[in-house]
């Protein structure tokens, strides 16, 4: 087998822990004493082979705060993805159940632990595309991890494509993503201050009252998310230095043919 490659006959599978946007994900062992995250690809959910090639890329990327890629099974389908196992679940969830029991440095040191995972990809010009706290996890040390990062290239549902679609994150979305899918690790950023609000607000939705398309119209005209109660003015100023909207004017040679 290759590095990246797992043998399948080396894993045991326990329960659901949930499916997500390209199929169900298992608790399992690797081994027989090594737990482990399986996710098990639903037919036509992803392209498979597109993402076998980026998954050796992948591998390679480590850090305490990202959830780690273990290796996949592509020997059969469907594939395996097999990831650290992380045992309080999602992020997002985490914080609803627990609203009120946070002080604020716990609500900081959550928001710290993503800022240091997303640095590590910004400094590999990694770039997540739909960060916000439904896509991180939490582990039974509290710490949070940064996970399904890059993934969305790999989709193929056209919901979640197309800036239109019912399922694109524009809520997490800057100007320059939702009018022209233009990503960047700047877009990840403004996508981070969206998980600080959503962090400070103990799970709220973003813009509660709107629809996508409306929220569309509000950023453009400058509105922003409001400040969380539970942040004080010098972290609300971070959220919104991260929704600074970038002037991406590109200066060109006055040589170069236009
Ligand atoms: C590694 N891992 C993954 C999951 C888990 C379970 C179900 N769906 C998902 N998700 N969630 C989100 C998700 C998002 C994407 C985008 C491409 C970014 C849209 C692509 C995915 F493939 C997933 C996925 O698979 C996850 C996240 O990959 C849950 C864990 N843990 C627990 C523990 C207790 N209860 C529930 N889950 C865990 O440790």
């Amino acid at each position: 087998y290759d590095k990246w490659e797992i043998n399948p006959s080396e894993l045991t599978f326990m329960k659901e822990l949930g499916s997500g946007q390209v199929g169900v994900v298992r608790l399992g062992k690797w081994r027989a004493q090594h737990k482990v995250a399986i996710k098990a690809i639903r037919k036509g959910a992803m392209s498979e082979e597109d993402f076998i090639e980026e998954a050796k890329v992948m591998m390679n990327l480590s850090h305490p705060k990202l959830v780690q890629l273990y290796g996949i099974c592509t020997q059969q389908r469907p594939i395996y993805i097999v990831t650290e196992f992380m045992e309080l679940g999602c992020l997002l969830n985490y914080i609803r159940q627990r609203r009120g029991s946070f002080a604020y440095e716990d609500l900081l040191s959550i928001c710290l632990d993503v800022a240091e995972g997303m640095s590590h990809l910004e400094a590999n010009g990694f770039i997540h595309r739909d960060l916000a706290a439904r896509n991180c996890l939490v582990n039974d040390c509290g710490v949070v991890k940064v996970s399904d990062f890059g993934m969305t290239r790999y989709v193929m549902d056209d919901q979640y494509i197309s800036s239109a679609g019912s399922k694109f994150p524009v809520k997490w979305s800057p100007p320059e993503v939702f009018n022209f899918c233009k990503f960047s690790s700047k877009s990840d950023v403004w996508s981070y201050g969206v998980l600080m609000w959503e962090v400070f607000t103990e799970g709220k939705m973003p813009f509660e009252q709107n629809q996508n398309h409306e929220v569309v119209l509000l950023i453009s005209q400058g509105h922003r998310l409001y400040r969380p109660k539970n942040a004080t003015p010098t972290i609300y100023n971070i959220m919104e230095l991260c929704w600074e909207e970038v002037l991406c004017v590109r200066f060109q040679r006055l040589d170069e043919a236009s």
